[in-house]
């Protein structure tokens, strides 16, 4: 691994993940805080597209504050010194800690709380007008059983347009199709999500990006209630719901949030949002505006649960997250 040009105020203490983007270290800041510090690679600075996906990862994480969106210190989105500084969270990605659990699997109540925050956190986004695009259990931090959504390179406001993407396992039918994302195809991964944490494997399963897609626009996973009895019989029918082929027949991640909560013996309350980050949207425009995003560009064989995925995001070069409509 190439020693990448030091951040000043950051100490690095060694290297703790890598993605298809950007190598994470766990580092100091200058108080002696513990930091995830991001640095894109070498070779997402020289490919525009992922140059930019890295940038708006780094605006947008540094503009939304929400308790289940994994933090953003500070951070710099473009050039050598591109960097994020983000909450460090000891036991890594959601997918990396499954991966130890005997069985893969987590108790119920632990899983339900998991997927409230997430739920809590899209509701969020999708009050803002934003979309995740890439909830999946690589993007889903845990620390003391509380949840948080990162990795927001792929998300976007939809008043301005961005481009499509997403993971095979856990994209929408009409994603596939080659449809815009929107809050309710964010709602279908938080759907797979439900099934994934609550039963233990992921409802669609295939050796190839076809089979995949032939499975989310064909094939109806049984009640997660006849997967897992102990499931709250609410939470299962909202689960079937979120993985409704069309897009309007899914309920909101607020709905979902709420019958999560309910499920843990809880009362939901209304959530009030830091409106600042919309105001900031509205300076900072993250794509192009009214365009049908193109069709997602195929993956032959996705890997069963690693974290590196494969994402259908097509190579088009017209994308620029920065730039304003003409
Ligand atoms: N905040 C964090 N705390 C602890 N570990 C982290 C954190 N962020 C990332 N990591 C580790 O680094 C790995 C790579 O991070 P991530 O998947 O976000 O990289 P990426 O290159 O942006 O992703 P992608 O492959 O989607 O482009 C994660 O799988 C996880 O192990």
């Amino acid at each position: 691994m190439t020693e990448p040009t030091p951040i000043p105020g950051y100490t690095l203490i060694r290297p703790i993940g890598r993605g298809n983007t950007s190598l994470v270290f766990l580092a100091t800041d200058q108080a002696g805080q513990q930091v995830a510090l991001k640095r894109p690679h070498t070779s997402t600075l020289k490919i525009q597209e992922a140059a930019e996906r890295f940038g708006n990862e780094v605006r947008l994480t540094m503009k939304f504050r929400h308790p289940h969106i994994v933090h953003g210190y500070a951070g710099t989105p473009f050039g050598p010194q591109a960097f994020l500084a983000l909450r460090y969270y000891p036991h890594g990605a959601l997918n990396e800690q499954l991966a130890e659990l005997p069985g893969g699997r987590l108790r119920v109540p632990e899983a339900l709380r998991i997927l409230a925050d997430i739920a809590s956190a899209l509701a969020y986004l999708h009050h803002l007008g934003a979309v995740h695009q890439d909830v999946k259990t690589q993007n889903v931090y845990v620390d003391q059983g509380r949840a948080a959504l990162g990795d927001l390179g792929n998300t976007y406001f939809t008043a301005q347009g961005g481009q499509v993407s997403g993971s095979p396992y856990y994209m929408a039918p009409e994603i596939f199709h080659g449809e815009s994302s929107s809050s309710a195809s964010d709602v279908y991964s938080l759907g797979i999500l439900m099934y994934e944490l609550l039963s233990g494997a992921r409802p669609h399963q295939g050796n190839s990006y076809e089979e995949l897609m032939v499975a989310h626009m064909t094939r109806l996973p049984p009640p997660l209630t006849h997967l897992n009895p102990s499931v709250d019989r609410l939470v299962s029918r909202l689960a079937g719901q979120a993985l409704a082929q069309r897009p309007t027949e899914r309920p909101t991640a607020d709905t979902i949030r709420r019958a999560l909560l309910s499920a843990l013996g809880e009362t939901p309350e209304d959530e009030v949002y830091d409106e600042t980050a919309r105001t900031s949207a509205t300076m900072f425009p993250t794509g192009r505006h009214g365009h049908a995003p193109p069709a997602p560009s195929r993956t032959t064989k996705p890997e069963p649960a690693g974290r590196n995925e494969a994402k259908a995001a097509p190579k088009t070069g017209g994308w620029n997250p920065f730039k304003r409509k003409k």
